[in-house]
Formats: C-alpha cells, structure tokens, sequence
C-alpha cells in the first residue's frame, strides 16, 4: 500500500538523536532499542510531555555518527552556519520548506512489526555510555517522527519512520539531550525534460525489477514482495523515493548507506543506488545458483550445510574473506600444496578434493575422502633429512653403543662408506641388511645405532604375528574404517621420506594366511629396483620408498621365504661367550641401570667375580637381556639400601645440615656388591652348570643344537629293555632327526661284532630287547641331522656299558656307511657348549674352518677341538680308548686293538 506522504511539518530545530552504525532514510520504517545515557533524556521528556496518540507529532532528526577514526579520515562537514554558505555537500541551502519525505511502507499494515522494519542488531544499538562529539555528528540526516515509545530494560524501544533528509547547520543545544538547527533537503520533482535524468530512471527501473524478481527466488514474504512491486510503478515520479526504500532492502555498508543519505541531487543518488543494485544483483545470483543446486527434500543439516555455502560464496563476492576464517577446503588445498606431491599423486589430490567441495560435510563419504587426503597431506613426499656420512664418526658411534661384534661393525660401516659414495653420484642403492641372531644380542639396539651414527630418523616396526598382507600394505578405501599400513604409518611418524625402518623379527611374519601372504608384500618394500614405486592399498599412490634405510632383524633365517631371503643381505651375530658378557655388563649395562635407577655412577659397583656369577648362575642365553634384567635387580637392592641409609641420616640431622646430607651419600651405605652379595640378593643360583656336575652314566651323552634362540647342549639319553628289536623315539623329535636315529641304530646293529657288541658276527645286538631314545626338554622340537655322531655314541655306551664324559660334546651328521658330514651352526653350538661347561668337542673334519675363523680366541683356548671324518674316529675319541673294538671298518686296518 502506498500512501501519499503525510504533511508533517519539520520544525528549524528539532532534537537530535545520533545513532552510531546505522542510517536511516526516508520512506523507511526502523525500530531502535535506545540505551545511550546521553539520548535518554530526550525520550523520557517526550514520553512526559506527549499524549500517545500526539506521538506522531514529535519530529526528531536521526543523524549517523561516525568513529572517530572514520570522521578523522573523512572529514565530516563542519556545523553549516544558517546562511549555508559552509555547505561541502553542494546542496543549496533551502528554505524552512516543509516537504513530507516519501511515503514509508508499512508491510501488512501495521508500521511496528512490519517484516521491512529494520530489526534491531547489535550494531544498531545504540551504546550505554558513550556521550556524543558533536563532531562526529554525521552533516546529512533524515526527520523522523515517531511511531512508537515505549519503555524497555535499560531504556527504551523506539519505531521511528524516516521522512526527508536534513541537512544539519547547528546544534544549539546539548543538554540535556542534543538539539540543532536544521534544514529539510526534500527532493526535487522530476523533472520530466531531463533526458539524462529519464535514462536514469529507465535504467533504475529495469534493474530494480531484476533485483525484485531475484528476491522472490529467495523466498521473501509475499507481502513485501508486493509492496516493493507495486512501489516500482512509481518509479518514475519519485524515483528518489524508490532508491531510497530498495538501499534500506539491500546488503550495504552503513559507509555506503551515508554516501546514499548524503545524494541530495536525484541523478547522484540513482547513480549509486544502481551501481549497489547492480553489485547486489550479483550478490543474489550468485546465492539463486547455490539455491537451485538444493532444491527439493533437505533435511536439517543438508540446508544448514547449502546456507553456510551460500555465505562464503557471497563473501567472496563481496571480498570479504577474511585469511582468518578460511574454510576448511582451502586449508587443505594449501597443506596439499605444501606436501609437494609427485604429479601423479596431485592429480588424485585434486579430484579427490572436487568431489570434496561438492559434498556435505555429515556425510560419511565425506569423512573417508577427508581422511583420505589428511594423509597425502601428512606424508613426507618431499621432505628428506640430511644425511651425515661420516665413517669415522659412525665408528665411533657403534663403539659407545656395543661391545664386540667387530665383524657386524665392519659390515655396516662398509654399507654406510658404500652409501656415502653413491649418494655422491645420486644412485642410491645399498642392499638390504637383515641382522640374524638370538634374542638380546642387540640387534635392535644396533638399528637403532645406525640410525644415529647417519643422522636419520629411526622407526622400528615389529612384525612379529602380522598375519595380514594388509597390516603392512593397508586396506583399500572401499573397507569401512581402512587405514595405511606399517610403512605408511611410520612414514607419517618420522616426518621424512629417508628414516632407518627397522623390520623387527621379519621370520616371525606369518605367510599365506587367509588376507594374502604378508611376507610378499616386503618382496616389494624391499627391492630396492621396485620400491620407488611401493602402492599402498589405501592411498592407491605410489610412494617412493628408496630413500628408507631399512634393516631388518630375525632370530632364524629358516622361516624367512627364500625369495625374501635373496633381497638381503644377512649378517649373523652369534651368542656371546661370557668373556663378552662380563665386559657389557662392565661397560654398558650395570652404567645403564645405574643410570635409569637415579643413582650416580659411584653409587653402586659391582665386582667381575660377582657379574660373571649373574651371568653363569642367573641367566643361560645367548644374549644379554636376562643378564641386563638380574643387572637390574641388584641395583635396584641397592637403590633402595641408599634410599634407607639417607633417610636415617636425614632424620638424625639438624636442619642446617639436612642440606648437606642430601646431596652426599649416606656414611653407613656401602655401594660395593660383591661375590658374597649376589646371592642375597637375586636368591639361589637358578642354574648350575649342567656338565661339569654331572655324572658320566652308560646309554648319556652330550649333543649340541642350534636353534633360532641360539646355540646350547643336549643329551641323548639311550636305554633298553626286553622286546623284539623295536626303536621308540621320544622328546618332540622332526622327521629328519628320527630318521638320523634309525641310521645310528642301523649302523650299530651292522656293526655290533666289530665293536665288540655281540660275540659273532650275525648275532643281532637287540635280538630280543627294545630301545628307547629319548631327548629331554620335550617340550621343545628338534630336528637336524646333526645329532647323528651322537646318537650313535649313546647307542654304543649304552650296549657296551662304557661312558662319554659329561664333558665331552659333539655334533655332526653321518651316514650308514660311517662317514661324518659337516653341520650348521658351528660358532653359536661352540660358545653355547663353552657356557655350559664342555671341554671336549668332536665334530665333523669340514667343519675345522668355522672353528678357527668364528670362534672367539679365548673360547678356543678353553676346549680341545677333535675333528673326525669317520665314525671310528669319534668312538675313539669319545670313549677315550676303553672301548673293544674288532675291526674299525674297511678305513682302518686295526684288528683287536684298543682305540
Ligand atoms: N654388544 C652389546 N653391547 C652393549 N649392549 C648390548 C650389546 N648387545 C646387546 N646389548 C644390550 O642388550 C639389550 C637387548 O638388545 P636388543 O633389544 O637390541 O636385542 P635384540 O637382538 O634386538 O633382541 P630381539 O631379537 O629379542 O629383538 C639392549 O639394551 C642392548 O643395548
């Protein structure tokens, strides 16, 4: 409805009510809560001093204020003296003309709740407390009269209808509430010869029907929407009406708003009012695009989701984007470029990231891509760190941190002298390195080393029990839940694409389970031709893995797939003899312990004789964590020992000495642990040396093993009893060792008479008894030839009732003709046999070398070596001569004689 403007006269002075960040025009409607201390004088006198029904009457001028910084830099127009003549603006100071502004529309009616009354915001209140600078008092007005008053909290709630701009020449009063001297600027009629000014308004009317049209896609009430057509037809005769009612509707800037307030002269204010249209037309389309693209059924979410999009749209329309609150995308977008992916993986990047932009965030796919490209982001494509290649400090480097293993040091400070040299050329292809050895030797630890020695991070992956080809190359996408594998995951932990991976226990991968064969997952990792190209199942990317150091660890190379096997390069460490034990505990373990205890090095010292009997009575293993563990045990004791021992101190001083006291040791606590404190402390000798004290019977004898824990002894323990000629077998024997058996008893048998078993030659030796062969500690499995010579040593104790000393060890495989072949393991069963108290071994000939190239000098030194290539060469040695032997086959021309 639009109505003719009401003839309200605007009186020379009129009382002036600032408002800070906002503006009002005439023709519109506003209602303004009013708080400032400094405006509330001028309500509660007009709430006194007019009827409810006269409030129309009461003409009031609402002028912006500006902040001080904004009139510092745009100097608002001084206080215009009454002739006018100060008038920046240009407009010609008018006379006391009472004109009526523009009719305001009052939607569905009513002027206080219309939907186009200007809600109040919180830049539209007016503040508490602020007392007004008339210079800050925006030059351009608008009269207003009031349509409502009434009281509120902490003030008042005012509607109030713009009515004709006024220009401000004075302020002739500021208290107790501010009045001043103004002028009406009504607006001029069109004037219809004009021809610029019809362009104008032909031009205003068309975009304004655009921009009407396009708040109807927005879903505006029909009733404004009405309103606001039904006001275009009248653009022509007061086109300064209609911009004025449209700048109220748009999105503007309350500085923009001004410059609109400030458009006296018709032609400036279409001018701008089309150039906000046009920008806000824009803005609208814009949000129309955004709209159409989610027509139809949302829920909740999905509108909350298309609304937030349609604000950063508009916000970048309008180039409001602040760095500040950038949305989620773009930061991703900025750490994917950060990431320096390869191409490839930057293509998949990207498209991953379109599909992103187009999806809402509750959704779930949305997490899984989200997800997806934290981790290409996250991943160190680029990132490297740098080497150091320095031999001699990585000798030095290996030194402090492990007694021993000379060989193992050489071999990985040729592999790092190799490395520095092809780095040089920019080939870096160094093998595999897989460090084989029983638990505890320090396999890990010298990973770990090496790691340091380089300069490179260190990452350990533990394989042991990984049964899934997918625990080491991830899941694909399509799983719920998936994730990268190991080696992606510690990629992303180190922070760089070089880091040393350990493969820790890599025999222990299980193989071909039910999700594919883990251990061919590491054929790829670790050839150094393919890994550059390593594809995850989860990024579907390659990632070059060429740069990673990696060592892999076992106890066994015999569960290690052959192929895996090829690919490296093995590096054995043997168990340490107890010589090499006592001089770790010296120099690495009890400092150690010390150390993690909270005691100083002086703290506790503990005798050789007392460490070699913690490494002989307490611990049987081929490494040193038992012994690093017993270590741990004695300082422990003793910790608590110096503890009490304080205390006491502590509570038998005075203050001023209770300084001193806790820095010294306690007088009565002794740090030295000596042979005769090792057993009160770590309780009874847990073993006792199996050999030595053990009585030589028929039918026993010493054999040694190797396994993947390491080396150690074993007896075969042989007896017989009534039966027809049966073998029983029993200790968890394999295939291979049963059928050694069988060989040792057959060839026993077929030589019973040349040994002196039988009195002629057909008699059989088990003519009418069974024998039994057993090995103790049943519950573990064992298997090998090489218990062979052995075998056939208890075979023929126990028939000829003649003992092997105890002490007396031997290992190696034969065949039915008597020939002694060589075994495995030769260095790790020798020191095993050392630490158990052995001091005679026989073995096969060819195993003569490993001897003296692998077992340490004082090892050696300790036992008598004997090397035998037929069986008749270890029965001599073994019985020492009391055995009665015939004849000593075809190889030996003894008849009758004693060997
Ligand atoms: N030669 C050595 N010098 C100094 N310390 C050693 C030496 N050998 C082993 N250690 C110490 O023994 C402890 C056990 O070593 P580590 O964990 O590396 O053994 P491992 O061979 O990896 O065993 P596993 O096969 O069970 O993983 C570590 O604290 C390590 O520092």
């Amino acid at each position: 409805m639009i109505r003719a403007g009401p003839s309200v006269p605007i009186p020379r002075t009129v009382p002036l009510l600032p408002l800070p960040d906002k503006v009002l025009l005439p023709g519109v409607v506003t209602r303004l809560q009013i708080t400032r201390r400094d405006s509330l004088p001028l309500f509660e006198k007009i709430l006194r001093s007019y009827d409810s029904r006269e409030l129309s009457k009461c003409i009031i001028g609402v002028f912006p204020l500006r902040s001080p910084q904004d009139s510092a830099s745009a100097p608002l127009a001084s206080v215009p003296s009454p002739n006018g003549k100060s008038d920046t603006r240009g407009s010609k100071p008018l006379a006391d003309l009472i004109i009526p502004g523009p009719s305001p529309v009052y939607p569905g009616g009513g002027a206080s709740e219309g939907q186009l009354v200007t809600r109040m915001t919180n830049s539209g209140r007016a503040g508490t407390k602020n007392e007004v600078n008339p210079a800050h008092i925006h030059s351009t007005g608008c009269a207003a009269r009031l349509v409502r008053l009434e009281r509120a909290v902490g003030g008042f709630t005012v509607v109030l209808e713009g009515l004709v701009r006024l220009r401000l020449n004075k302020i002739v009063s500021q208290s107790p509430f501010l009045e001043a001297d103004v002028t009406p600027l009504p607006d001029k009629a069109v004037d219809k010869t004009d021809q610029e000014l019809q362009d104008q308004i032909v031009t205003l009317r068309s975009i304004s029907r655009e921009f009407v049209s396009l708040l109807q896609t927005l879903k505006l009430p029909a009733p404004v929407l009405a309103q606001l057509q039904k006001f275009l037809d009248n653009v022509a005769l007061m086109p300064g009406q209609v911009v004025d009612l449209l700048m109220s509707t748009i999105e503007s800037t309350v500085e923009e708003k001004i410059t609109i307030l400030d458009a006296v002269d018709l032609k400036d204010r279409i001018h701008k009012a089309v150039e906000l249209l046009t920008r806000q037309i824009h803005v609208l389309k814009i949000s129309q695009k955004v709209h159409d693209n989610v027509e139809g059924k949302l829920n909740k979410k999905q509108r909350e989701f298309y609304l937030r999009q349609q604000m950063a749209a508009i916000k970048v329309e309008l180039g409001e984007k602040d760095a500040g609150e950038e949305d989620e995308m773009s930061v991703m977008e900025q750490r994917l470029s950060a990431a320096n992916l390869p191409p490839e993986v930057q293509k998949a990047a990207d498209r991953e990231l379109k599909r992103l932009r187009k999806m809402q965030p509750s959704s779930s796919e949305y997490s899984v891509i989200r997800n997806y490209l934290d981790w290409l982001a996250d991943l160190p494509w680029a990132v490297s760190s740098e080497d150091v290649l320095d031999v001699e400090k990585a000798r030095r480097q290996l030194n402090d941190d492990h007694h021993g293993l000379e060989k193992v040091k050489r071999r990985i400070l040729e592999y790092l002298a190799v490395t520095k040299l092809q780095q040089l050329k920019g080939d870096i292809k160094g093998p595999i390195l897989c460090l084989v050895g029983p638990p505890g030797v320090g396999k890990t630890s010298l990973g770990r080393s090496i790691a340091t020695a380089m300069g490179r991070k260190f990452h350990r992956i533990s394989l042991g029990g990984v049964w899934d080809e997918s625990e080491i190359r991830g899941h694909r996408r399509t799983y719920v839940g998936a994730l990268p594998g190991l080696i992606i995951h510690g990629l992303k932990k180190c922070e760089v694409n070089n880091p040393v991976f350990l493969l820790d226990e890599i025999d222990k991968v299980g193989s071909r389970g039910h999700h594919g064969d883990p251990s061919a997952a590491f054929l790829e990792v670790l050839d150094p031709e393919q890994n550059s190209t390593f594809t995850d199942h989860y990024l579907n990317v390659p990632f070059d893995l060429s740069k990673v150091l990696f060592i892999a660890t076992a106890n066994s190379l015999e569960t290690i797939p052959g192929p895996l096997l090829d690919r490296m390069e093995t590096i054995t460490i043997p168990g340490y003899t107890y010589a090499e034990k006592l001089a770790i505990a010296t120099n690495h373990l009890l400092p150690k312990q010390i150390r993690q205890h909270g005691l100083g090095e002086t703290d506790v010292q503990v005798t050789q004789d007392a460490l070699l009997k913690v490494a002989t009575g307490y611990t049987r293993e081929s490494g040193v964590r038992h012994l690093e563990r017993e270590i741990g045990s004695l300082v422990r004791a003793k910790a608590v020992e110096y503890a009490e021992a304080q205390e006491k101190r502590l509570s038998q001083t005075t203050t001023e000495e209770e300084e001193q006291t806790r820095s010294s040791p306690a007088a009565e606590y002794q740090p030295l642990v000596t042979l005769a404190d090792v057993e009160d402390i770590l309780g009874q000798e847990k073993f006792v040396n199996e050999v030595t004290e053990r009585v030589p019977v028929p039918g026993v004898v010493t054999g040694m093993a190797y396994n993947g824990v390491g080396g150690g002894i074993l007896f075969i323990e042989v007896s017989q009893m009534p039966g027809k000629g049966h073998l029983q077998l029993t200790g968890s024997l394999g295939d291979v060792i049963k059928e050694s058996a069988q060989i040792a008893l057959s060839w026993v048998k077929s030589h019973g008479y040349d040994i002196g078993l039988t009195n002629s030659p057909g008699q059989n030796v088990m003519e009418k008894a069974d024998v039994h062969i057993h090995m103790p500690s049943g519950g573990t499995p064992k298997d090998g030839p090489s218990a062979g010579i052995a075998m056939v040593c208890a075979l023929v104790s126990m028939f000829s009732n003649q003992t092997v000393p105890s002490t007396t060890a031997m290992t190696g495989e034969f065949t039915l003709r008597g020939l002694v072949m060589p075994v495995g393991g030769i260095k790790e069963k020798v020191i095993a046999a050392h630490r158990a108290g052995v001091r005679k071994i026989i073995m096969p000939l060819r195993n003569q070398k490993d001897v003296t190239s692998d077992v340490p000098a004082n090892v050696r030194e300790d036992i008598e070596f004997y090397y035998a290539s037929t069986v008749w060469e270890v029965l001599r040695e073994a019985f020492e001569g009391r055995l009665m032997v015939r004849s000593a086959g075809s190889s030996a021309s003894i008849v009758d004689s004693r060997l």
